[in-house]
């Protein structure tokens, strides 16, 4: 579904992603780790176009996204939570889910906003609530419902359990693991590697811009170095 193949990108000339490859299939949650600016951000942000890759190819469905302006990611069917949660502080749970309602699109699962209530109950009970005056975590939730009410095709999270209660953090788990039972693919970063092998089938460890690790969370239990070396834990 999604193939990046030999991506650079840079924040003016500082050369951050440095030849990344690396695919998703479809149905499939794949988390990309790594320490403290290792490049995850960018790496999202690079698929989304916002920070435009000046040499390689990100092919999402056989079509090809570098040089599509960043909206038209969007339109193709990717959808992107950021880190920070650009939600409508002044707006009420409600109104920032009609902000993001976009009509069904086809090979992708289709949200209405009774069952992204039924996903994330805690927005239920505060639907009438303005966006400031909700928890981080509740915020979060908002932002990736609302996210869900493009209908897209795959979802790029960019971690998703930052910053968040631990208990808020189970049950975005388990929304997610809800996401991936009805055939969404998620794209996810993460530094916390217990909430990743929770949910995800995959990791990609990144350092430095570049691959050090693909495979499975078994794979990756039975190379301790690869994990001591890259992730803090
Ligand atoms: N807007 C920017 N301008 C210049 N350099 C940046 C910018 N954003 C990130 N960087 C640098 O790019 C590198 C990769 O950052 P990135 O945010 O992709 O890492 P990350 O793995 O997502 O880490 P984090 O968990 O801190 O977000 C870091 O060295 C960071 O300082």
């Amino acid at each position: 579904m999604l193939e990046v193949s030999a991506i650079h990108s840079f924040y003016g000339k500082a050369h951050i992603l440095d030849g990344l490859s690396f695919s998703v299939a479809r149905g499939e949650v794949v988390a990309l780790l790594g320490r403290n600016g290792a490049g995850k951000s960018t790496t999202m942000k690079s698929v989304m176009q916002l920070v435009p890759p000046r040499a390689g190819s990100v092919s999402f469905e056989g079509r090809e996204l570098v040089g599509l302006p960043a909206y038209r990611t969007a339109k193709a069917g990717l959808g992107y939570v950021p880190e920070d949660r650009r939600i409508f502080s002044d707006l009420t749970v409600l109104e920032n889910l009609e902000v993001g309602r976009q009509p069904p699109r086809e090979g992708a699962p289709h949200w209405t906003v009774a069952q992204l209530f039924e996903l994330f109950p805690n927005l239920a009970e505060r639907r009438h609530n303005r966006g400031k005056h909700m928890s981080g975590g509740e915020q979060q939730m908002l932002s990736i419902a609302r996210t869900l009410m493009g209908n897209p095709a795959l979802l790029l999270l960019d971690e998703p359990s930052e910053g968040i209660a631990p208990v808020i953090v189970e049950q975005m788990a388990r929304s997610i693991l809800t996401l991936k039972a009805e055939g969404l693919t998620v794209l996810i970063s993460e530094q916390n590697l217990h909430f990743a092998r929770a949910v995800a089938d995959r990791a990609i460890i990144l350092e430095s811009g570049q691959k050090k690790f693909d495979g499975s969370f078994a794979l990756l239990e039975k190379q301790p170095e690869i994990r001591d070396a890259y992730l803090s834990v």
